[in-house]
């Protein structure tokens, strides 16, 4: 079971609920990821009409909702559009990104920690989405933060794990759930970061994007669940130099 703060999931693979061609898609999507904690942005809700056409279909779909924050600039817009969701959808649960630059879609470290400084003092479950810095991830550790959400590369760019090297730093180090989000392209890739000993992965465009949303969404979920099963079953040590697999000493040698 994957525990953040105080829930249990049977399923590893977070969801996205972005770039779905149709509601119907994603939703069935989800359905076959067997994904239990879906990220659905603030800035998508149509509170004027009062209506919105997935969120609906979402809750009583039984999966647990996690807002994100997703198009807030600074601090100060992430921590409004964390009050706003906690005020209608009444979850405390909050992903926090806070990415200022609309063409890279980098997280700011600095508004990241001191949001979710103020986040976590305010009762709010945070799992804040960063760069892959173990120092950062760390710090927002301490500040409170439920898990972490390191990048493997950047969001929507399906690239993989270009940060590997620094993730498997903060998997080592973490004291929190590590949960690899953004870029993440392709199953394999997914198996790859739950080998390392990811606790979680998040996963929207590689699904969305793909030629069959609902197929890909399946094939994730059992990526996810081999990846993480080989982590338990202890890979074998990476060597530089080749390793005889059978003893040297044998009939030809006597
Ligand atoms: C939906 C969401 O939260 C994204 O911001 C997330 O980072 C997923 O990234 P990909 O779309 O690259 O999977």
């Amino acid at each position: 079971m994957l525990k953040i703060a105080d829930h249990q999931f049977s399923s590893r693979l977070l969801t996205g609920t972005g770039k779905f061609s149709t509601p119907r898609t994603m939703l069935e999507a989800i359905e076959c990821s067997g994904s239990e904690l879906v990220t659905m942005a603030m800035k998508r809700l149509d509170l004027k009409s009062g209506s919105d056409d997935i969120l609906q279909p979402l809750l009583s779909s039984g999966v647990k909702l996690l807002p994100n924050t997703s198009g807030a600039r600074n601090a100060k817009e992430a921590i409004f559009a964390a009050e706003l969701a906690r005020e209608i959808l009444d979850t405390s649960w909050i992903k926090l990104e806070i990415h200022p630059d609309p063409k890279y879609l980098m997280p700011d470290p600095i508004e990241t920690l001191a949001a979710a400084k103020i986040l976590c003092d305010k009762g709010f479950i945070v799992l804040p989405y960063v760069h892959a810095d173990p120092v950062l991830c760390r710090r927002l550790e301490e500040v409170g933060c439920a898990a972490v959400m390191p990048l493997g590369s950047p969001i929507g760019s399906n690239q993989g794990l270009v940060t590997e090297t620094f993730l498997k730093m903060i998997i080592e180090q973490a004291r929190v759930p590590v949960i690899v989000d953004a870029g993440i392209g392709a199953p394999s890739q997914a198996t790859r970061a739950m080998e390392l000993g990811a606790d979680a992965v998040l996963v929207n465009t590689a699904i969305a994007s793909s030629r069959d949303p609902v197929a890909m969404g399946r094939c994730f979920a059992s990526a996810v669940q081999t990846g993480r099963e080989a982590y338990l079953a202890g890979l074998g040590q990476v060597n530089s130099v080749a390793s005889e697999t059978s003893p040297l000493t044998g009939f030809l040698n006597d």
